[in-house]
C-alpha cells in the first residue's frame, strides 16, 4: 500500500483519502437534500453522536463506546423510520440520474434492438398549447424522453394515440371527460390522459396552484419536462427538475422541447421556484406569444 503521509501514529493512504472525499460528498448530499426541512436537525444530532462514538471508540472508552454502539443500533432503525420520505426521494434522484433509468437502453442490452432517437415533430403540441392558452384553457403535459412512465400512465387512461393537435385541443376541452390531471407524451404519442402527478411538498409560491405543484413535483420525481398551461392567465409554463420558468413565449417553448427531446441538458436553464417569491416578481397578466 501506497502511503501519503505519515503523522504520529495516523498513516493516511491514497484508498483512505479517497474514501474521506467519498463520505464528505455524501454527507454535502444528504445535507443538500435535508436542508430547509425539520430532519435536518435531526441528522445533525444523529452525526454528532456518531462522531462522538467514533471518538471515544478511538480512545478505548469501552463502557461510553459499548452504550453509544447500543444507541447508534436502535439509531440505524429509528433513522430509516423517520427519513422514510427523504429516503425515497434521495433514491429517486439517484435512480433518475442513472443511465440505467433510460429504457432505450435496455431494450439496446437486452434485446439488441437499435436504439432509436426520442425527438418527435413537437409542431402538435406547440399548435394546442398556442390554442389552449388563448382560450384560457388549463392543461398540463408530460414530455419523457426515456420512458413510458407506465407506473404515472396508468393513474389515468390509457391511450397510446398518434399526437395530433387536435387531440390535444379535445382532451384539455373543460367539457371531454379527459380534461381532468395530466397527459403524458412519449415518442410521437400520447401514452395516456387523465394522470394524477405526484404534488411537490416543498413550499410554493403563492401563484402557483395545484396544477404548478402538479408539475413541478412530477419533474422532481421523474427525467421529464413538464408544460403547464393555465387557466386563470393562459401563460405557459415549463417546470424540470424541480425548477420551473414561467410566462414563456411559444417560440421559447419550442426551443426548450426540442433541446430536451434531442438529450440536452436544459436544467442550468431553470428558475428556482424561490425565484418566484421575490417581492420584485410580480405574476403578469400580459402574455407573450408569436
Ligand atoms: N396531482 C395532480 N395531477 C394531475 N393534475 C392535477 C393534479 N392536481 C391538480 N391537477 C389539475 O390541476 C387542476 C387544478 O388546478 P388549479 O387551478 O388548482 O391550479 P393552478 O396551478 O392555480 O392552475 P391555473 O393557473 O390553471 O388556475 C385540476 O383540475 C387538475 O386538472
Amino acid at each position: 500500500m501506497i502511503f501519503l503521509f505519515k503523522i504520529g501514529f495516523l498513516e493516511i493512504s491514497i484508498v483512505n483519502l479517497i474514501d474521506i472525499s467519498l463520505v464528505s460528498i455524501l454527507i454535502y448530499q444528504v445535507y443538500k437534500l435535508l436542508r430547509g426541512s425539520v430532519a435536518i436537525k435531526i441528522f445533525l444530532g444523529f452525526l454528532s453522536i456518531y462522531l462522538v462514538y467514533l471518538f471515544v471508540n478511538a480512545l478505548r472508552m469501552e463502557l461510553l463506546t459499548i452504550i453509544l454502539g447500543q444507541f447508534m443500533g436502535v439509531g440505524v432503525i429509528a433513522a430509516i423510520i423517520i427519513f422514510a420520505p427523504e429516503i425515497r426521494k434521495f433514491l429517486l434522484i439517484i435512480g433518475k440520474s442513472s443511465f440505467l433509468s433510460n429504457e432505450s437502453i435496455w431494450q439496446e442490452l437486452l434485446f439488441w434492438r437499435k436504439r432509436e432517437s426520442n425527438a418527435f415533430n413537437i409542431s402538435p403540441i406547440i399548435e394546442a398549447t398556442k390554442s389552449l392558452s388563448g382560450t384560457n384553457t388549463g392543461a398540463l403535459m408530460v414530455l419523457s424522453r426515456n420512458s413510458e412512465l407506465k407506473f404515472y400512465s396508468e393513474s389515468g387512461d390509457l391511450m397510446d394515440a398518434i399526437l395530433s393537435k387536435r387531440l390535444l385541443i379535445s382532451i384539455f376541452n373543460k367539457y371531454s371527460p379527459l380534461h381532468d390531471g395530466a397527459v403524458i407524451i412519449y415518442n410521437g404519442k400520447v401514452k395516456a390522459a387523465r394522470c394524477i402527478l405526484p404534488v411537490t411538498e416543498r413550499d410554493v409560491p403563492a401563484q402557483f396552484g395545484l396544477r404548478h405543484r402538479a408539475a413541478i413535483g412530477m419533474s422532481e420525481a421523474t427525467d421529464t419536462l413538464v408544460l403547464i398551461v393555465s387557466e386563470e392567465t393562459g401563460q405557459v409554463s415549463l417546470a424540470k427538475n424541480g425548477k420551473i420558468l414561467h410566462n414563456l413565449s411559444f417560440q421559447e417553448v419550442r426551443e426548450f422541447l426540442n433541446d430536451y427531446l434531442s438529450g440536452v441538458d436544459i436544467d442550468d436553464k431553470f428558475d428556482p421556484i424561490s425565484v418566484y417569491e421575490r417581492p420584485q416578481f410580480k405574476k403578469s397578466a400580459v402574455k407573450t406569444s408569436n
